[in-house]
């Protein structure tokens, strides 16, 4: 089975372009405003209109509030929560947004794995991200890779995501260590922080497949 890949932090109808076009699954777009890759949510309806209807379109947020959701939530496929969210959280925004919730987090070890598995059994899927540093200002698109053994300690979900600093030279690594089904990549399709390379993303999705 090919493993699904979501190509995260678009920005522009050409980049969408390239990463439908290479067979992303998947793809994401960041609103968040101290993201480099963050669009309001006019722009990211705009674009995310654009995509094809077989290609998942996920909005990422941080601790949004219900007024964002709302304004977000009907442009998009999955909503990815990556802030503090706690479980009631997840379940009150599926019930309320009507849209499948994933849960991303940081991790560490695999005590980090086993809570977060713990914890939100409620999500669609869970999305396993690096831990940022405590002064980093966003939770995730750090591209900071976390010890992919942590993963194998653990009985994971059905529905999980790899995430955490992968590029088109570690990702098929990455896939054949944790047996991931599905990965996630921001920074490393980038040429610079929100800068997306074509051919960054080609790469990435051939060696994911690979
Ligand atoms: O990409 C961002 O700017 C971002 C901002 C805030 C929260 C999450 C964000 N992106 C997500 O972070 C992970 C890992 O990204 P990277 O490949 O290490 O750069 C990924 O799930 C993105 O969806």
């Amino acid at each position: 089975m090919r493993v699904d890949v979501k190509i995260c932090g678009l920005r522009d109808a050409a980049m969408l372009d390239v990463a439908v076009g290479a067979g992303a699954s998947h793809v994401g777009f960041v609103c968040f405003a101290p993201s480099p890759r963050h669009l309001g949510p006019d722009a990211l309806a705009g674009l995310a209109a654009t995509a094809p209807r077989a290609c998942t379109r996920v909005a990422v947020v941080v601790d949004a509030d219900d007024a964002l959701l709302a304004a977000v939530a009907p442009a998009v496929d999955v909503l990815q929560l990556h802030g503090r969210e706690i479980p009631a959280r997840v379940a009150d925004v599926r019930a309320r947004f009507g849209k499948p919730v994933w849960k991303a987090a940081g991790v560490r070890t695999a005590a980090d794995v086993r809570a977060l598995v713990r914890d939100f059994a409620g999500a669609d899927a869970l999305l396993f991200d690096a831990k940022a540093p405590e002064e980093a200002p966003m939770p995730g698109g750090n591209g900071l890779r976390f010890d992919w053994r942590a993963l194998a300690e653990v009985a994971l979900p059905s529905r999980w995501v790899l995430s955490g600093g992968l590029d088109a030279a570690t990702v098929a690594d990455a896939v054949r260590l944790t047996g991931a089904r599905a990965v996630d990549v921001s920074s490393g399709v980038e040429d610079a922080p929100g800068v997306k390379s074509a051919a960054k993303i080609r790469d990435f999705v051939k060696a994911a497949h690979g």
